[in-house]
């Protein structure tokens, strides 16, 4: 059992407190008050578990809706296979975002969870934190084998050669589109458009605008995460120096590259033309657009398969297609980034049967049953390659032939630093900056002007990120 947490803060909590205070941007006083549920200090965790011989494991996560079904399923079967020995109470904190703002709020004070599912764009943040231990280490040691966990998806979660977290829910960007609209519009609905152009060229003729059969022939939610796939899918890096994935710290962010200018100049005037509604940050809205018929075409990760397919039943035909790419910048090998989430075991503070049993439950979320049953019951990748194998998953893929798309285009694309995304610290804020911008276009600034002003907002903030950790 590790020794109870010392009352001064160390070096690297202290470190970490200096991130923290530049970097917590929204609701930290909000959430940051009282002791997180399920948590206790080390010495009483200890205690309690010497008494009753059950490791309690806290598991903080941000899946919702089906997605949380299916994760609660697989928690009651560890618990089950676990009784008597290790207990896992999964927390749901609210959507990736304020999942994070809860984590910093935890470190401060001293009460992260056992295991926590953090999005990607975390990881550099999660490494930086020292609040963590790397599956490397555990993999190690017991022989685990890490190459079972597919190459693109392990690059992602990879930072300086050693594997951080466990892939639990892997995704890429899809188009998902409304094939009965598509054939009402005229549309091909087994052609789905590839690219920005055949994206709008397909919304002329199913907007209302025009004439066409629905109100708006795409909607989706300014989410940075879009127009950072973009980029990735043209070959493109989105941070210097590449990505930050040669090991040495993002210094600054292209958010007015050529693709990601175009990409916004297009969905500007969609929106202008009455092609294209703007729903907002709010992915929900942009779903709940989509589901209704109001819109024909959105973005959404492969995560939602499962929940569009329900939502479509009895009132269209859901078709899904990858991710466009922005007209011009195909070439093979290039492709979407591996989003999602991951799962980080935490170290200072806690007890080491309950690192053991978070590590259990990483090996028992990815094995291959276990992603073969997440895959089908959400749409995300099943990161252990085996699960692809199993009887189960391939018939129902056979039936269900949407949760192959994203697979599809993950394995078609190269492992470079363009296509594993920015590993920057401060990457959650560098995507809302780039979503300050668009939403700027959106409303009719100049696109231009709005990337380059959020650029420059949010550098400062990436250089006092990099002296707080130190490292170049
Ligand atoms: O919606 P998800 O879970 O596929 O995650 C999308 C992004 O990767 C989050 O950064």
């Amino acid at each position: 059992m590790s020794a109870p947490r010392a009352p001064r803060l160390s070096r690297g909590r202290r470190l970490l407190a200096a991130v923290l205070s530049t970097f917590l941007v929204v609701g930290l006083a909000a959430c940051g008050s009282g002791r997180p549920e399920g948590n206790l200090d080390v010495p009483a965790k200890d205690a309690l578990e010497r008494a009753t011989g059950v490791t309690k494991v806290t598991f903080w996560h941000s899946m919702d809706s089906s997605n949380g079904v299916a994760l609660r399923a697989l928690v009651d079967k560890f618990n089950a296979a676990h009784a008597g020995k290790v207990e896992v109470s999964a927390v749901f904190q609210g959507d990736y975002d304020t999942a994070i703002t809860k984590y910093k709020a935890s470190v401060q004070s001293g009460t992260t969870p056992s295991i926590i599912q953090i999005y990607d764009i975390g990881t550099q943040f999660m490494v930086d934190s020292k609040e963590v231990v790397p599956v490397s280490g555990f993999a190690q040691r017991d022989g685990y084998d890490l190459g079972v966990i597919q190459k693109n998806i392990a690059g992602t979660y990879t930072v300086n050669g050693t594997q951080w977290s466990m892939p639990l829910n892997s995704s890429v960007p899809l188009l998902y589109y409304n094939k009965t609209a598509f054939e009402a519009a005229g549309l091909d609905p087994d052609k789905p458009p590839q690219n920005l152009d055949e994206i709008r060229a397909a919304a002329e003729k199913l907007s209302k605008v025009n004439g066409g059969p629905v109100a708006y022939g795409f909607g989706a939610a300014i989410y940075g995460w879009y127009l950072e796939q973009l980029a990735a899918t043209a070959g493109e890096e989105f941070c210097d120096p590449q990505n930050g994935r040669t090991g040495r710290r993002v210094t600054s962010a292209d958010f007015s590259s050529p693709t990601i200018l175009a990409s916004v100049q297009w969905w500007q005037k969609m929106v202008a033309d009455g092609l294209a509604v703007n729903t907002g940050r709010v992915s929900k809205d942009a779903q709940d657009a989509f589901k209704a018929g109001q819109t024909a075409m959105t973005f959404e990760s492969t995560g939602q398969v499962k929940g569009f397919t329900a939502a479509s039943q009895g009132k269209f035909e859901l078709g899904a297609a990858p991710f466009p790419v922005v007209s011009g910048s195909e070439a093979p090998g290039n492709g979407p980034s591996v989003g999602g989430g991951s799962l980080w075991i935490s170290g200072p503070g806690h007890s080491e049967a309950e690192k053991e049993a978070s590590w259990e439950l990483a090996q028992f979320l990815a094995q291959p049953d276990s992603q073969a049953f997440w895959h089908t019951q959400t749409g995300y990748f099943p990161v252990n390659q085996k699960a692809l194998d199993l009887p189960e998953d391939k018939a129902f893929v056979a039936k269900n032939p949407l949760f192959t798309v994203a697979i599809d285009s993950l394995n078609k694309t190269d492992v470079s630093p363009a296509t594993t995304g920015c590993a920057a610290g401060p990457m959650p804020q560098m995507r809302k900056a780039l979503e300050d911008g668009l939403e700027r276009a959106l409303i009719g600034k100049d696109p231009a002007t709005s990337l380059r002003k959020v650029q420059e907002n949010v550098a400062e903030s990436v250089e006092s990120y990099n002296e707080s950790v130190g490292g170049s």
